[in-house]
């Protein structure tokens, strides 16, 4: 069984260089207490918010993380259906979850769940993402693998009802930095006009409805309140991003 990780704590290897600004990482011992961990927060407006924690697990104990998922997850990688079509999706998955919830299934796929018991990491993770985020409760987890820069995810919510109408989400980085991208969902008006892109681009729905984040290795992204019924998210192809990226979602699967 995987050691269990210090995570937030300072690194182990003393000839590594702390990041001053790490909230809790850096030199210092018992002396110097971890600075509490303080979001960047957008208001998307209509009862949606967006919070950053840039630098949410110190980087050694992100790339620990890393390592063990990446080596231990069974990764696969699913035939799904969008729009009547089949194809492999983009991008490696797995799932883990509470016993007794109701099954997820996303686009014609319904992931086996695995146990939290598997993967000891996947407890620490989340025991940092609840202290950070007190008052929420996750019971879930989509962990997707992008292994370069042509892996991606598509626009789309997670608005699935099992998760009910006001979903948290809480999203954790580990290793390659891929931009994050969250647009406005069409409105009603807008879908009568047409559908998809060719709307999009007649109507120029684009900036002010747009966000970009830059998730990079050891911070978490949490979508809440009205996010995933109003807005979509995406992370695009990067040809640039050559190495690969694990991203954790933790959500809270209704009962
Ligand atoms: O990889 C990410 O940052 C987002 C993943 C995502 O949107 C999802 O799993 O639903
Ligand atoms: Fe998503």
């Amino acid at each position: 069984m995987a050691s269990r990780l210090r995570l937030g704590q300072p690194s182990p290897n003393p000839a590594s260089t702390p990041d001053p600004g790490e909230a809790n990482g850096g030199e210092g011992g018992e002396a110097r207490k971890p600075e509490p961990k303080r979001p960047e927060v957008t208001n998307l407006g209509g009862g949606s918010e967006v919070l950053h924690f840039p630098r949410f697990m110190a980087r050694e104990a992100a790339w620990e993380v890393f390592e063990e998922l990446d080596k231990r997850i069974p990764w696969t990688r699913p035939t799904i259906r969008v729009f009547g079509r089949s194809s492999v999706q983009p991008r490696d998955t797995c799932y883990v979850a509470d016993e007794g919830l109701t099954d997820l299934k996303y686009s014609g796929h319904q992931p086996r769940a695995h146990s939290w018991d598997e993967f000891p990491v996947l407890k620490d993770v989340l025991k940092a993402v609840h202290e950070a985020l007190p008052g929420s409760y996750f019971n879930s987890l989509l962990l997707n693998r992008y292994k370069a820069g042509l892996d991606y995810v598509s626009w789309h919510a997670d608005d699935e009802p099992l998760y009910g109408p006001t979903p948290e989400i809480a999203s954790v980085t580990f290793g390659c930095e891929r931009e994050f991208l969250l647009r406005k969902k069409p409105t009603k008006t807008q879908v009568a006009a047409g559908s998809g892109e060719s709307v999009r681009k007649r109507l120029k729905i684009d900036d002010p409805q747009q966000h970009s984040f830059l998730l990079k290795h050891g911070s978490l992204l949490v979508m809440r309140g009205y996010t995933q019924r109003d807005w979509q998210h995406s992370v695009p192809k990067r040809a640039k991003a050559a190495s690969t990226r694990i991203n954790l979602t933790f959500r809270h699967v209704l009962s």
